[in-house]
């Protein structure tokens, strides 16, 4: 009986550590993606900082920066990854919105027409999410060390409430900047007849996705909207199933 209580304690312990096990590699998995992250965001702040110093001007800046800004915020797809396999407590559905948004921004608009890239709007969503992302990125990488300074905790929870309108306001100019161009080559659209016998007009499609604005954006405000009153005003917040 004896021996059959130290086993199971000994079968719980290996569990437990099982536990602890896995979830140190995911903190250190986190803790290395969140650093290359800030890192990453910093060089696209410095770099963007660089040209309008050195040219005075913000066209060509896009073009500069556009390889970095690429891969780091094609890399964010790892995010919905973190959220699907349960390594960090956020919904895939609102992380999933986020980043694709975004990567849609970049591939879809902005580096395929290239007629766009020297609008201010672009700046404008450029300027804001990099702010936004170091402010992000370091939240996670000083919370996920136990050393969290105030003020990222306030920074993260508050600059939202300006940055998020902002960026949207920007991307929805930038979209709406592409349109005559997207109307005028007919890009990425299929006309009938063709093969396939399907039909699809690019210009259309984007006056969809900026009409989903109109319901996705406020989600994503009032998800952030609560999280700053759980961890600033320390509300206790019942989450629904997703
Ligand atoms: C195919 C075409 C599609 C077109 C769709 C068009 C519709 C689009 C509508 C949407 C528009 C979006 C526009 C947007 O791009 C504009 C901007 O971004 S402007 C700049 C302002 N933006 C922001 O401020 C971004 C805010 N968003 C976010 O922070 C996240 O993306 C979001 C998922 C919304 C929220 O994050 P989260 O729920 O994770 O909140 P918390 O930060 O409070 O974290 C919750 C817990 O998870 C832990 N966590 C999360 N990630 C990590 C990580 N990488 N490392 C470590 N830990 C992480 C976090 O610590 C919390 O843990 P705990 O609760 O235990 O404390």
């Amino acid at each position: 009986m004896a021996s059959m209580e130290e086993d199971g304690s000994v079968e719980e312990k290996d569990n437990n550590n099982k536990k602890r096990t896995k979830s140190a590699i995911a903190v250190a998995w986190l803790t290395f993606y969140n650093i290359a992250m800030t890192a990453g965001w910093l060089v696209l702040a410095m770099a963007m900082m660089r040209f309008y110093i050195q040219k005075g001007t913000h066209k060509g800046l896009y073009k500069s920066i556009a390889r970095t800004l690429k891969f780091f915020q094609t890399v964010a797809l790892v995010e919905v990854g973190h959220c699907a396999i349960g390594i960090v407590r956020t919904s895939v559905i609102v992380t999933g919105v986020q980043v694709c948004s975004r990567i849609f921004m970049v591939w879809f608009i902005t580096n395929s027409i290239k007629q766009i890239q020297n609008e201010e709007s672009v700046i404008l969503f450029l300027v804001v999410w990099t702010l936004t992302e170091i402010t992000r990125y370091s939240f996670y990488t000083f919370n996920l060390l136990n050393h969290l300074p105030y003020f990222i905790k306030w920074a993260r929870y508050n600059m939202f409430i300006i940055m998020y309108p902002l960026g949207v306001a920007g991307e929805l100019l930038t979209i709406y900047a592409a349109l005559p161009f997207v109307r005028k080559t007919g890009m990425l659209s299929m006309r009938l007849p063709n093969k396939y016998n399907v039909s699809f007009d690019y210009y259309y499609f984007l006056i969809i996705v900026m009409l989903s604005y109109i319901p996705l954006f406020p989600q994503l405000f009032f998800h952030m909207l609560r999280q700053r009153r759980k961890v600033l005003l320390g509300e206790i917040i019942v989450e629904k199933d997703e």
